[in-house]
């Protein structure tokens, strides 16, 4: 029996939580049953009260206070803590039939996403355990109010490569708070952060005000000593950099942005049916029965 999933990702206050409410919300509303996970150890209040909390396992406050560790140390202590206690997670999804959407809500830390290897066991025991066998897409929501600094909206757009590099499993990009920019970004502006491309740098218009206010760029002193040159990465070898960067993501055509707005009804389904289809969810409801087909062919 196979079990379907989505693991809700992204940096601190993208709107995880808030999208998990809304797609528990749409799945209720279709006669679909959904089981909710919060894996943020310091979530304190949800408007649907999670099936299984992290919190019952170990909670940052502990991990804190216990261990003497700050927010970060304390995060990755209770993911490690989750790591050896895996079990907790085998009892309570075993029995769930291939009916449930299992959603995941994620901490918003962003190690999680780049550096840290905890993230990528975790997905390989959920989706490849024997046991649990899980249809996972990973869905990773990035703020889009970040498309009002291209250079923030890049970086964002290489952590979100990052965690879909590292995960090695379907993965669906999101653009949440679409709501906040509606007024503020032409939708011909918009197409373009769907699909970023290099040139959106170029035509910064907050770079561009930068250099009329500053005027235009320092060269880098060539002469300076290899580790200072390193360390003084301003004006043209920043913009350099980031130019590369950004070519990087548009020639290997690496990222595309869904739009998500939790207030339109429509928009969170339209992100379920990108889920579905990842994890073929409808393939798996309602298999006809062997001896259906047969009798089909018969009547051939
Ligand atoms: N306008 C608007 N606000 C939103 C939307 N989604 C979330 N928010 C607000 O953004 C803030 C953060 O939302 P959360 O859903 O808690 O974000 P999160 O990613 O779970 O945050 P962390 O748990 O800190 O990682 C809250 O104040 C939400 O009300 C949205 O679509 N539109």
């Amino acid at each position: 029996m196979s079990k379907f999933g989505a693991m809700i990702m992204g940096p601190a206050g993208a709107g995880k939580s808030t999208f998990c409410a809304a797609l528990i919300t749409h799945l209720n509303l279709n006669r679909r049953s959904a089981f909710y996970i919060n894996l943020d150890p310091a979530a304190e209040s949800f408007e649907h009260t999670p099936d299984l909390d992290i919190k019952e396992l170990i909670s940052l406050k502990d991990a804190m206070e216990e261990v003497g560790l700050g927010p970060n140390g304390g995060l990755i202590y209770c993911f490690e803590f989750l790591m050896e206690n895996l079990d907790w997670l085998t009892e309570a999804l075993d029995s769930l039939t291939e009916e449930y959407l299992i959603i995941i809500d994620m901490p918003g830390q962003i190690e999680l996403y780049t550096h840290i290897p905890i993230l990528p066991t975790l997905v390989k025991f959920l989706t490849n355990s024997g046991s649990l066998d899980i249809r996972l897409a990973a869905v990773y929501l990035l703020e889009a109010t970040f498309v009002v600094d291209r250079a923030k909206f890049f970086a964002g757009t290489l952590s979100a490569m990052s965690a879909m590099l590292m995960l090695e499993v379907p993965h669906i990009n999101v653009l949440s708070k679409m709501d906040l920019i509606k007024d503020q970004v032409k939708k011909k502006d918009l197409k373009r952060f769907l699909t970023p491309d290099v040139a959106l740098l170029e035509d910064d218009p907050l770079e561009r005000s930068r250099r009329i206010t500053e005027g235009p760029d320092e060269e880098d002193d060539e002469s300076a000593p290899p580790d200072e040159k390193a360390q003084v990465m301003k004006g043209a070898s920043f913009r350099r950099l980031n130019k590369a960067v950004a070519g990087l993501i548009e020639s290997f055509s690496m990222i595309n942005y869904l739009k998500l707005d939790v207030t339109d009804e429509d928009s969170v389904g339209g992100i379920l049916s990108h889920i579905d289809d990842c994890i073929q969810y409808h393939e798996a409801q309602d298999p006809k029965e062997p001896d259906d087909e047969q009798e089909y062919d018969e009547a051939d």
